[in-house]
């Protein structure tokens, strides 16, 4: 299929200048990698891709923004059903050491989840669908906030949503540890339950010359982290899987002042939504102990909670099926993953599915020197648009 723009960028190499020609979907990707930025301030983002989308043809399109995402409906020829495709937008607060030429201009902020990725090749697969209309509706969610606080949840209770409510929903999200060329997948749960994890410690502060007339806020938030492990190689079934972590550690002012604050930023994830209530239980206790123990305030907020990805047994099983009959694409029956997903809220109660898709990176998602390959941008818009040709016509 005939992409409708072609990208060239000037390279230079060695002090010479010259005319590269890449695919128009991978400068898009090189484009969003630049302006990353995090949930709900989607501002450059949003503008960048309504830019993009407003330069197809209209005759057959509907755009409608919500908050810092986009809705945009595509009128099918005969439309029975309407198919959603859902990709994330928003960045990490985490500064790139990647070295791209193309790196973050925003400093401090990083596409190291893909989401770069996820949107062009959105875009790639939404001018494919208004070059070539399928039968069926398609509704193209361009949503914030994925990485935190959650974007999924209220774009589905708009009232645009309430309006164009897709009867099937389907998302993908890369993968770093696979092979490009491939799509991995499973019925079922595919990611886990999640939710985050903030402990606000209150003590006594001083001088660091009188521990005795201080409760060490910095001393009670560190024999925490400890216990927290505990719950899961005492408290979880080791046929069950949990996991805690915790990403992040503030507290104190200076070298020689005792903390009179610490807190605890982390991340809770289980396989079942029992799991999370036990897990959720456990941690109460042992805080409960700390403060008891260490003689001061607490506080936990549990932040945003995710639904686990479930995917649609049908519907996967037979996209598996189409898959595999795809020559460039190898498909791979993955097990489910500790990772969360907003979008297990957009198939709690409408069949679809998320797989992933191959991009074979040295360092993984969240990590500071993610460097997807950019081939997998081509084979995943082929892949998807054929999809949709084979379920929408
Ligand atoms: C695919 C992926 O990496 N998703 C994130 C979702 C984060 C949800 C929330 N902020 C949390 O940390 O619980 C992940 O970390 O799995």
């Amino acid at each position: 299929m005939d992409l409708i723009i072609h990208a060239s960028i000037i390279s230079i190499r060695n002090g010479v200048s010259m005319m590269v020609t890449i695919n128009p979907f991978v400068k898009i990707r090189r484009d969003l990698h630049q302006i990353p930025e995090l949930g709900f301030k989607e501002f450059k983002t949003q503008s960048y891709l309504l830019e993009y989308i407003r330069s197809l043809p209209q005759e057959r399109i509907e755009i409608k923004t919500w908050e810092t995402g986009i809705f945009v409906k595509v009128n099918g020829t005969a439309p029975t059903k309407m198919i959603g495709y859902r990709a994330d937008i928003d960045g990490l607060p985490i500064v790139e050491e990647t070295g791209y030429e193309f790196r973050s201009l925003h400093v401090g902020q990083m596409h190291a989840c893909g989401h770069d990725f996820h949107m062009s090749i959105a875009l790639g697969v939404l001018t494919n669908m208004v070059q070539t209309p399928i039968k069926d509706d398609l509704l193209f969610i361009f949503q914030p906030a994925e990485e935190g606080p959650g974007g999924a949840l209220p774009m589905l209770q708009s009232d645009i949503m309430k309006h164009w409510n897709p009867d099937i929903i389907i998302g993908l999200h890369i993968a770093p540890e696979q092979p490009l060329g491939t799509i991995a997948t499973k019925e079922g749960l595919l990611f886990a339950n999640t939710s985050e994890l903030f402990i606000d410690f209150v003590g006594k502060g001083g001088h660091a010359a009188y521990p005795h007339q201080t409760n060490d806020m910095i001393i009670a938030a560190c024999s925490l982290v400890t216990q927290l492990q505990s719950i899961i190689s005492r408290n979880v079934d080791p046929l069950d899987s949990a996991v805690i972590t915790i990403g992040k550690i503030t507290g104190g002012t200076v070298q020689n002042v005792i903390a009179e604050n610490a807190r605890l930023e982390g991340t809770i994830r289980t396989l079942s939504v029992d799991s999370m209530l036990k897990v959720k239980e456990r941690i109460e206790s042992l805080v409960k102990g700390v403060e008891v123990g260490y003689q001061c305030k607490t506080s936990i907020d549990y932040g945003a909670m995710y639904h686990q990805v479930f995917n649609h047994e049908y519907l996967t099983r037979e996209f598996m099926d189409f898959i595999e009959t795809q020559p460039n694409i190898h498909l791979i029956e993955c097990r489910e993953a500790m990772t969360g997903e907003d979008f297990g809220y957009m198939i709690k109660d409408t069949p679809g599915f998320m797989f992933w898709l191959g991009v074979e990176s040295d360092y993984g998602l969240h990590h500071s020197k993610l460097m997807p390959n950019e081939s997998a941008i081509d084979l995943g818009i082929q892949a998807i648009t054929k999809y949709l040709q084979f379920k929408g016509n």
